[in-house]
């Protein structure tokens, strides 16, 4: 559902139209900000912005625009007056003539084949060169000159090839922020988030880095790496290394835990300890012993994934070592080694440095974009840290949905909100949603259309309706309050998903592990266990377990199970599935309705496509209306609102 149009934007027209005849206060703000200047250098008047604003203001972050403010920061970056610029060189860079939904497989297919062939147009844009001569008009005026080329650029490149963006940072006091932090540093490292790393990761940034100074570093470094489990890092590892990107996994949540385990640790030694005199019993003993037993097995086993160089998470202090070693030779003795950590907003900077000062010296929150100027923190008296504000490199965007769901765009000013639900909905598996929310989606059945998978729209409104989310008047629930959480939910990893290195396994299989019953907090966990145990009763579950058998491991290859044993303590059963009882249930059952049907889900699935015409991958299994009436068994506990509009 696309909601109206905000009575704030303005199109071109509307706005020349208010500018013209007046509209209230805010057309005589307009008209009061246009200023005459005086270009010193060449004695020219021009007219521009006031600068009287607040600077907050001028270091907005600015990643979409409407068509009067994108026309009118193009002419100011062009420093002419409106009349002698025309209007053919004016571009609109930015415009929403692209479906902001979602793609299907096939059309993601055609998309990134697109993107990979003119993934070197993504640029970030070069500071003009200056020496000691160059006046600051005149470096202002050749700044803003090659910004506007670049913004150019990009334009040409979404126009004629027919290609989405991020909307990228259009603000040039942002860049000039960047500029600063890349001239200062001897090492550049960029952040990303653990989740989708190549989607955060800037290419040319890299380049650009080695054009300002061939002997600064670039580091690509992995935040938020708490977030996969070791087969996803080795994988990630594997793929990296074989594209020769100096990478580190890194995880600032980790090590600011470690760091607050110290500090107990250390309060605690000065406490005086009370020693436990009193005798357990032996059944007690033995169950303690087992665990201890399990505990060794377990640790000899993250001891190997701790040794693995590729794939650990480095600690606080490896980090400090390994940036350490960058640090150039034959330096003035007055300079001050300097780390330069610039990325995307909200991808963790900030806890990043605060992980390496051992203090809250930055403020962390997860609403992207609160960084604002460029911050020096000094780590050591010979070591300088300088947080760049996030900043939102240009990179292809399969579509806006993707960019909301990576924490780039603000969720809070989220006015479509249907196609990132929907990509939550089809990444986490339903039964994993209806278990963490203590909800129950009602999907459509195939033969009314539906796919077995929950539309964004299912999600929100079984979440509403739960957590009691109601419009006014008409009182139907109200989705567009419920995506705020849910999304959040997702940009903060509780509702988890990770993408896999490109051309390797699909999102699904990808992310098997992290579904596994055993990765729930306590409570869900048992939760979830007792709706499996209700689903398997009544009978009613099988068509339900089959969306979770996308998730089941096949019959594996040499390499795979070497990969999933060292996840899977309990390793693999003689079938070929695991025997962690989430995904054993699962298999079980997906297993009698498969063979109840003579095909498996892949076959099926293919059939289905065939039938309907659509890619294999967009088809999913369903659910029937037996199932709705069956599942809704022992569901009385959930609340139930009659204004329900999507029950069978
Ligand atoms: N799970 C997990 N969450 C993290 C990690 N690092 C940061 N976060 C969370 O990510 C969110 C953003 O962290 P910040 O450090 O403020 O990110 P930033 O890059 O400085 O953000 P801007 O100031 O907007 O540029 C916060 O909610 C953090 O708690 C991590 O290693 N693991």
């Amino acid at each position: 559902m696309v909601l109206a149009k905000s009575k704030k934007s303005v199109g071109l027209g509307n706005s020349l139209m208010n500018d013209r005849f007046g509209k209230g206060k805010g057309s005589d703000r307009k008209r009061a900000s246009a200023v005459t200047r005086i270009d010193h250098a060449t004695g020219q008047e021009y007219i521009t912005n006031d600068r009287q604003e607040a600077s907050w203001v001028k270091m907005r972050s600015i990643t979409e625009q409407g068509a009067l403010d994108e026309f009118l920061a193009t002419a100011e970056l062009a420093g002419t007056d409106f009349t002698a610029e025309k209007m053919s060189s004016v571009k609109i860079i930015h415009t929403d003539q692209k479906n902001p939904y979602l793609l299907s497989a096939a059309e993601e297919r055609v998309i990134v084949g697109k993107q990979n062939q003119n993934k070197g147009k993504l640029t970030v844009p070069r500071r003009p060169k200056w020496d000691s001569t160059t006046t600051r008009e005149q470096l202002d005026r050749l700044e803003k000159e090659a910004f506007l080329d670049w913004r150019r650029g990009l334009a040409e490149l979404e126009e004629t090839k027919d290609l989405l963006m991020t909307p990228f940072e259009r603000n040039l006091e942002v860049w000039r922020q960047l500029w600063r932090v890349i001239e200062r540093s001897d090492v550049v490292v960029q952040i990303v988030d653990a989740r989708n790393p190549l989607m955060f990761r800037s290419e040319d940034l890299e380049n650009y880095v080695k054009e300002v100074d061939p002997k600064k570093h670039n580091l690509l470094l992995i935040n938020k790496a708490d977030m996969m489990t070791y087969r996803q890092r080795k994988m990630w590892a594997d793929y990296l290394k074989g594209q020769k990107i100096a990478y580190r996994f890194f995880s600032a949540h980790l090590a600011k835990e470690a760091l607050e385990a110290v500090e107990e640790e250390s309060e605690s030694e000065e406490e005086p300890t009370v020693a436990s005199s009193s005798k357990k019993p032996v059944a007690e003993v033995k169950e303690e012993t087992r665990e201890e037993e399990e505990e060794e097995a377990e640790e000899a086993e993250t001891q190997e994934e701790q040794e693995d160089e590729d794939t650990r998470i480095l600690t606080v202090d490896e980090l400090e070592d390994i940036l350490l070693e960058l640090e150039p030779a034959n330096t003035d003795p007055g300079h001050k080694f300097t780390v330069g950590l610039v990325g995307y907003p909200n991808v963790g900077k900030s806890s990043t440095i605060n992980a390496l000062v051992g203090a809250n010296k930055v403020s962390v929150s997860s609403t992207p974009g609160k960084t604002k100027h460029f911050q020096t923190i000094h780590l050591s008296e010979k070591v300088l840290l300088c947080d760049c504000p996030g900043l939102v490199f240009p990179n292809f965007a399969n579509t806006k949905a993707e960019l909301v769901c990576n924490g780039v765009l603000p969720i809070d000013q989220l006015r479509e909100y249907t196609g990132p639900s929907t990509l939550v909905a089809t990444r986490i598996p339903k039964p994993f949603l209806e278990a963490i929310y203590g909800i129950q989606i009602y999907t459509r059945p195939l033969e009314e259309g539906g796919n077995g998978i929950p539309t964004g729209e299912e999600l929100l409104r079984a979440y509403a309706r739960h957590r009691g989310f109601m419009t006014q008047g008409l009182g139907q629930p109200d989705a567009s309050r419920a995506a705020r959480y849910v999304l959040k939910d997702y940009v903060a990893g509780k509702l988890l998903y990770c993408n896999p290195p490109p051309d390797s396994v699909d999102g699904a299989e990808f992310n098997r592990e992290l579904y596994d019953i055993a990765h729930l907090p306590e409570k869900r966990r048992a939760a979830l266990q007792q709706a499996l145990d209700e689903m398997t009763i009544d009978g009613s579950a099988a068509d339900d377990a089959s969306v979770l058998t996308d998730f089941i491991p096949l019959p594996q290859g040499q390499k795979s199970q070497t990969l999933d044993k060292a996840f899977f303590k309990s390793g693999a059963n003689n079938t070929g599935n695991f025997t962690r009882p989430f995904q054993y249930k699962y298999t079980e059952q997906g297993k009698q309705v498969m063979e109840g049907k003579n095909l498996s889900g892949r076959k099926l699935r293919a059939m289905i496509a065939l039938e309907k015409g659509i890619d294999p991958k967009d088809v999913q299994m369903t659910t029937g209306k037996k199932h709705y009436k069956g599942s809704m068994k022992g569901r009385g506990k959930h609340r139930r609102n009659n204004a329900d509009d999507d029950e069978p």
